[in-house]
């Protein structure tokens, strides 16, 4: 579904990242891992085109997405939360929603300028659908709510809801757990799960290990720009390399 092919990536004369090939399929919840500073930021940033990699391609279903702004991206079919939780806390949940579902929508400005029949039609379809999504997370109860009122990690999955309104294909979760307490982790991991049985994929980033390895069919492992390590959990668990990145050097032996 993804495949990144030979990625390398420098910011003047720093070497992010070093031929970096991986594939993300279909269907699958794909982790990305590595110690800080890794470069697994970077990635995200080059598969939803906020950067340009130096070198190598990325294809998404088939084509590239290279030199697509992060809007095209989007329409393709790629969508991302943040590290940090980037909603409108003044905005109450559906509206939040419906900002997500907007980047999707077809209609014309004339549509907009005229309100015309075909525009009220298509904003009334993003209302039920936006429902539907805070639904699927477990917050349609507070649809009227404003963001700002929601505990941590009900705003987490918000933020699921709205990338989900642009009708990904693929989703990308920037450290989905960062926060939160464990009975908040094991929630989201059935989430997950659920968001991967409808039929999306799943590609995220996250430190933890616990996690990682719960609910992710396959990870690669970034250290120092280059991946070490790819595979099922079990086999990147028990791979020396990974365990010596981890641990270091003295540590692992
Ligand atoms: N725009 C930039 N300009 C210069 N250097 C950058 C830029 N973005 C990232 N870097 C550098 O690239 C390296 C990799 O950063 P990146 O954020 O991708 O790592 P990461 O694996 O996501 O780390 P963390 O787990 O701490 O979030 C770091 O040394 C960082 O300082």
């Amino acid at each position: 579904m993804l495949s990144i092919r030979n990625v390398g990536k420098h910011f003047g004369g720093l070497h992010v990242l070093h031929d970096v090939s991986f594939e993300v399929p279909a269907g699958c919840i794909y982790g990305l891992i590595g110690p800080n500073g890794a470069g697994k930021t970077t990635v995200f940033n080059l598969v939803t085109g906020l950067l340009a990699p130096s070198s190598g391609s990325i294809d998404f279903r088939g084509e590239s997405l290279l030199g697509l702004a992060p809007h095209r991206i989007t329409q393709r079919g790629v969508a991302r939360t943040f590290q940090n939780i980037r909603i409108f806390k003044e905005m109450d949940l559906l509206e939040n929603v419906m900002v997500g579902r907007h980047e999707h929508l077809k209609y014309g400005g004339a549509g907009l300028f005229f309100n015309t029949r075909a525009y009220r039609a298509a904003e009334r379809r993003a209302r039920e659908r936006a429902l539907e999504l805070l639904t699927w997370v477990g917050l349609a109860h507070k649809a009227d709510m404003l963001a700002d009122n929601l505990s941590y990690g009900d705003q987490r999955k918000l933020e699921f809801a709205r990338a989900l309104a642009t009708e990904p294909k693929l989703l990308l979760l920037d450290e989905p757990v960062a926060g939160m307490n464990p009975a908040e982790k094991t929630v989201l991991m059935e989430e997950i799960r659920n968001i991967r049985e409808r039929g999306y994929g799943v590609f995220m980033i996250e430190h933890d290990m616990r996690f990682v390895m719960g609910v992710c069919d396959r990870i690669a492992v970034l250290n120092f720009g280059r991946i070490i390590a790819e595979g099922t959990p079990d086999e990147v668990r028990n791979n020396p390399e990974v365990i010596e990145a981890y641990l270091g050097k003295e540590d692992a032996a």
